[in-house]
């Protein structure tokens, strides 16, 4: 979609709104025509000016009625253009890889998800008005004054001239200045993100000082940066704003018109015209810059939102899966490009079975659970759920399929409730209570003010123990044929531990799960033990089986069932 395109549905508004401006300037410049005929018929004692006076009347209701109206227009325009672009916004974006996130920043989605879209606002609602208005007017006045004295518009024309050729002058590099411009403003608002983000860690290790020095950094560069363009541009600005200010035109005018006057080639009353409509053809050059700065701005935020709006998303399939067998195969994934994390993986998990994935810290165990979840996208191979690659799985079929629990639980800015129904949104209020009873968080929720309704976040505030387990009634409540644990009960006690492992066992039967763990103890019953190193598969077997090869996983386990002792002799 293109900036041009992105305007189309608002278009037919756009030019009526236009019209009805450039209507609007006409009858303005009527009235000050009235006003020079009047004092035209005055000056040669002709009398009679009430007919032109009404007229002068009319023109200014007129204006004033065809500039509102075109006003309404364009906020309506803008009003449905801003709700439609701020939906397909939010559908694009949650379509997008998470890879694509990544490579911009959260300051750079905002500035086209807010900014971009309020800079679209001024465009639509403004300054398409403006323009016509600043465009129209001098034309009017130009042409009427044309009809009283050829020369001397040719005269008053020279001002609007020399001030848009020294405003040209000015903004002669102002393309690549624009674009630096607009690079800083990103900067800033990533370093402003960035800053909220890390506020906290750095605050932990007494650096909070230094939390703000990328924002500092990016606010002096832009500081500079605008210092020295203003710099080299202000004499020559000035200059333009200058030559074309009323009491230069009428300075350049009159020099002329008064002696022609005195010679009887131009009568009172046309010079009473021009002095009432001369500054009016070449005001509009003082405000170029303004214009045209709004029309970058605006067609420049047109561009990004269009851009975001044309990022490729894979269009969800409508395959049905076969069954709710998982399969990996051949997969290869990489978070950037030449940096593989997995290779080569080949899985598969049989229905009703339960396989644990384990190995070292960054083996790749997290990544395997992001990948079958849809997070993020394989580069090579494929991941299947009942024979259909996940790509090709419409989103909602996959997350009614399979269900996670994993170690980055997020929690939204919503009730408890809400959060826990978050895969089953119409469950009800005694459904989301057993779900919240069988992950051990129900009387943490009951104890609470709010109970079930209490805003996750600012009315309750949880421990990441009781957030896991928040999310393990979501996964309960969800009721999916495959589960995916991460971690599941990496924040719990031994004692919540235990009650949770419990609750999980009661969910396993007639389910497919892998369970990604570090403490061997709680998998060592699982169908299947896989362990991954640097990303590939080393081992598989069953507990006793991996014992007795003695290999990574005997190693690890032998590792684990010595820890407690130390801590006991410690
Ligand atoms: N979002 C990310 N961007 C870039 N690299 C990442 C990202 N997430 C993980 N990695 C890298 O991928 C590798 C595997 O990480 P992963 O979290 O899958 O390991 P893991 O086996 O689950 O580790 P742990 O047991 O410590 O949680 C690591 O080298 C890690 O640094």
């Amino acid at each position: 979609m293109s900036a041009r395109a992105l305007l189309r549905p608002v278009r037919g508004r756009l030019i009526l709104a236009v019209a009805l401006q450039a209507l609007s300037s006409v009858s303005a410049t009527g009235v000050l025509v009235a006003m020079a005929m009047i004092g035209d018929r005055l000056l040669a004692g002709a009398g009679a000016v009430c007919t032109i006076a009404l007229a002068g009347a009319g023109a200014a209701l007129l204006s004033v009625l065809c500039a509102a109206a075109a006003g309404a227009l364009t906020h309506l325009a803008d009003t449905g253009l801003q709700l439609r672009l701020r939906r397909q916004l939010a559908s694009r974006l949650s379509r997008v890889p998470l890879s694509w996130y990544a490579g911009r920043g959260s300051g750079a989605v905002k500035k086209t998800v807010h900014d971009d879209v309020a800079a679209l606002h001024h465009l639509v609602a403004h300054t398409v008005l403006d323009v016509t208005a600043v465009v129209v007017t001098p034309l009017a006045a130009l042409v009427h004054l044309a009809t009283v004295d050829p020369v001397l518009a040719a005269l008053c024309v020279l001002p609007a001239v020399a001030g848009a050729l020294l405003f040209r002058r000015a903004m002669a590099n102002a393309g690549p200045q624009m674009a630096a411009y607009g690079r800083a403003a990103t900067e800033i608002n990533n370093a402003a993100v960035e800053f909220v983000d890390g506020i906290a860690v750095l605050k932990t290790f007494g650096r909070a000082g230094e939390a703000h020095h990328r924002y500092r950094r990016a606010a002096d560069a832009f500081s500079d940066f605008f210092t020295t363009w203003a710099a080299g541009t202000t004499a020559v600005t000035t200059a333009s704003q200058l030559v074309v200010t009323a009491p230069a035109v009428l300075l350049t005018v009159l020099a002329a018109a008064v002696p022609a006057v005195a010679a009887g080639v131009v009568t009172p009353g046309a010079v009473v015209a021009f002095v009432l409509l001369a500054p009016a053809v070449a005001a509009p050059v003082a405000t170029i810059g303004r214009q045209t700065q709004a029309l970058r701005t605006g067609l420049s935020a047109a561009g990004a939102v269009a851009d975001v709006l044309r990022t490729p998303v894979r269009t969800p399939g409508t395959a049905e899966p076969d069954g709710t067998t998982i399969r990996l195969h051949d997969v290869g994934f990489g978070y950037a490009d030449g940096v593989p994390v997995l290779s080569g993986l080949d899985l598969e998990l049989p229905p009703g079975t339960v396989t644990a994935l384990v190995g070292p810290s960054g083996a790749g165990k997290s990544t395997v659970a992001r990948l079958i979840a849809g997070l993020h996208e394989v580069t090579t191979g494929r991941i299947t759920v009942g024979g259909v690659d996940v790509r090709d799985l419409d989103p909602a079929v996959l997350h009614h399929t399979v269900g996670f629990v994993l170690q980055d639980v997020v929690l939204l800015r919503a009730s408890v409730a809400e959060n826990i129904a978050l895969a089953r949104p119409g469950a009800t209020a005694a459904q989301i209570e057993a779900a919240a009873r069988t992950a051990r968080i129900h009387d943490r929720i009951a104890a609470a003010p709010g109970g079930y309704r209490a805003i996750v976040g600012t009315e309750l505030v949880l421990s990441g123990g009781e957030a896991q387990r928040l999310s393990i009634a979501r996964a309960l409540l969800a009721d999916p044929p495959v589960l995916i644990l991460d971690e599941a009960t990496a924040y719990a006690d031994p004692h919540a531990e235990a009650e949770i492992q419990r609750a999980l066992s009661a969910l396993t039967a007639g389910r497919t799960m892998l369970v990604i763990a570090h403490r061997l103890a709680g998998i060592r019953h699982a169908d299947r033990i896989v362990v991954l190193d640097a990303g590939r598969i080393t081992e598989q077997g069953r507990h006793a089986g991996l014992l007795a090869a003695g290999g990574r996983y005997a190693r690890m386990w032998r590792a684990q069932q010595l820890t407690p002792a130390l801590e006991e002799t410690a």
